[in-house]
């Protein structure tokens, strides 16, 4: 597994470094930037992958989905560049996931915050920071759920935005945040690295009835999510599911 675990992390490190510079190139903007970001880094992810582990089924967010993934046990589950608008606005709130789910579970991950200069790799060298006091809760920037209103009060915690689900997922890895919560959906993509990366860091990852996170599904799909310190999973499921589950 180590194997895997480092060569996820050399792939999510070179993409990054692609990403940054075709940001720093300062040519491209909005959209065109975007696109260019995306296209760039995930041919570079897509050959990384093949030429290393040609018998390996590939997922990207921008590359058709081969359907033939489904009689694979493992597949590569990636999202070139996770928060691409946070990219184009030039913020640091942006990441690159390199999953491989093996049976359908997150099996290896690496999450990248390039401009940031931090990898996180589903090892076992990962921060596990104490408790603090005080908590927050991490969310999409642009679609906040409503449910992470209801946990706050009830936990006294602080709501926090942020873009992009792995460094919403990596805030909660580092300590900055203890509980990221998603609804409204999400892709395969969007989640496997991040769930790899916190599972391997003791956290607790599920949907929002508390059920287990399936990858390599034919609709490949997330309907919520949540990602906290383990010690707070149960509260939280129950304070979810007295306001009424979302599913
Ligand atoms: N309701 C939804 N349906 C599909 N994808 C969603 C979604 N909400 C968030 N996402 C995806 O999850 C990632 C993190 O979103 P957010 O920053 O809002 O938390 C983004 O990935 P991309 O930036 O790769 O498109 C976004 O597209
Ligand atoms: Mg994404």
């Amino acid at each position: 597994m180590t194997d895997l675990v480092d060569f996820a992390a050399s792939v999510a490190r070179a993409a990054g470094d692609l990403l940054l510079r075709i940001r720093e190139r300062g040519d491209l903007a909005g959209r065109a930037l975007g696109d260019r970001g995306d296209a760039e880094a995930n041919a570079l992810i897509l050959a990384m992958i093949s030429e290393r582990y040609p018998d390996d089924a590939i997922l990207s967010e921008e590359s058709r989905d081969d359907l033939a993934r489904l009689d694979c046990r493992r597949l590569w589950i990636i999202d070139p560049l996770d928060g691409t608008r946070e990219y184009r606005e030039g913020r640091n709130d942006w990441a690159v996931h390199i999953g491989l789910a093996i049976d359908g579970a997150a099996a290896v991950g690496a999450v990248a915050l390039p401009a940031e200069s931090l990898i996180f790799a589903s090892s076992s060298d990962l921060p596990r920071p104490d408790p603090k006091k005080s908590r927050n809760i991490v969310v999409s920037r642009t679609r906040p759920p409503a449910i992470a209103t209801t946990i706050a009060d009830a936990l006294g915690a602080t709501i926090i935005a942020m873009g992009s689900a792995g460094a919403k997922a990596m805030a909660v890895v580092r300590g900055d945040a203890d509980i990221y919560l998603h609804e409204g959906g999400q892709h395969e993509w969007d989640n496997c690295a991040p769930v790899a990366v916190a599972q391997a860091a003791g956290l607790h990852c599920s949907t929002l009835t508390g059920a287990p996170l399936a990858y390599n599904q034919r609709e490949p799909t997330t309907p919520t999510l949540l990602i906290c310190r383990a010690e707070l999973a149960s509260e939280v499921l129950a304070l979810i599911d007295r306001d009424g589950s979302p599913e």
